[in-house]
């Protein structure tokens, strides 16, 4: 990956021109769905949607349940535009592609990310079907050296050294907590870490055993990098994993984890991961609709 891979601010306000034109919606919120879980989406009001093979520098979804389209319409008269599938660096895309639709969506002028992902658990004490609250992340390609924010700093998007602490919002966390509470859901909602790795492979054992020892609950090949480039935009960022699997750490254990039972359990939990996040959206403040 080399720094000529970088993309200008022309070019993403390329993009930003080509869908300011396109539609009247105008975000405050911009929700990026993990792998099955693009159905939030299908909710919207008043919906407008653009295949991302339409919309000038969008790179192409190529993974199963990643649908890849942008979603522009209303949660309960909050304007939002939802990611219907992510791209992934083990796709083959730039770092630089990877996070292409957050400096969008920023120009946009959105103002909270909201991430969402399926991810392996490591924590003991998570089951599959719990929803974690992201609290922090460890970005492994980041600490490699693999980073969004590599090459001449764009100063008019964020500081060239941006701190990484306390980035997933402390508010919308507790928020996402009481919600669940009203629900009645508590009992298979967790609260920790998640850590990005490259993929596509799964984790060996002796990784996973590292990944516990490091202090990983949860453990998915996506988010931090939109994190990251979100973060250094200045924008707020709530994120939720979808436990969709138990990694294996025991050599005396045979299981086996593949991508069609994680898209399973994606469909299972989606109806509670679309209310949680519209009730999340609903009652974070928002400037609404003045762009
Ligand atoms: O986009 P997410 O992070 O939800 O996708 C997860 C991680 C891998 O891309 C894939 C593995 O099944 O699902
Ligand atoms: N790396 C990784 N990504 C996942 N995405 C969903 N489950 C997993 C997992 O177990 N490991």
């Amino acid at each position: 990956m080399h720094c000529k891979d970088q993309i200008s601010h022309k070019d993403y306000q390329r993009s930003v021109d080509w869908l300011q034109s396109k539609t009247q919606h105008r975000p405050k919120v911009a929700i990026i769905c993990g792998s099955g879980l693009g159905m939030l989406a299908d909710t919207l009001q008043c919906q407008e949607s653009f295949k991302y093979s339409d919309i000038p520098g969008f790179p192409q979804s190529t993974v199963q349940g990643h649908i890849g389209r942008l979603v522009f319409g209303e949660l309960k008269g909050k304007t939002c535009v939802c990611m219907q599938g992510r791209f992934h660096m083990y796709e083959g895309h730039s770092i630089y592609k990877v996070t292409f639709p957050v400096r969008v969506f920023k120009l946009l002028g959105v103002e909270t990310l909201i991430v969402t992902n399926a991810a392996g658990s490591i924590a003991e004490s998570y089951h599959c079907g719990d929803v974690m609250i992201i609290r922090d992340h460890i970005n492994f390609p980041g600490l490699a050296g693999l980073n969004p924010l590599n090459g001449p700093n764009d100063d008019k998007f964020g500081p060239r050294f941006p701190p990484m602490s306390g980035v997933y919002d402390k508010d919308l966390r507790k928020l996402a907590f009481d919600i669940c509470k009203r629900m009645g859901v508590t009992q298979f909602v967790q609260e920790g870490v998640y850590c990005m790795v490259g993929g596509p492979n799964f984790e060996s054992i002796a990784e996973a055993r590292l990944l516990h020892k490091l202090g990983v609950d949860a453990v998915g090949m996506s988010t931090a990098p939109e994190v990251l480039v979100a973060s250094h935009c200045g924008m707020r960022v709530f994120g939720l994993s979808l436990i969709t699997n138990k990694v294996v750490k025991s050599y005396e254990d045979s299981e086996t984890t593949n991508h069609e039972t994680i898209l399973e359990v994606s469909k299972m939990r989606s109806e509670m991961l679309q209310k949680l996040i519209t009730e999340i959206i609903i009652h974070m403040d928002i400037n609404n609709n003045q762009a």
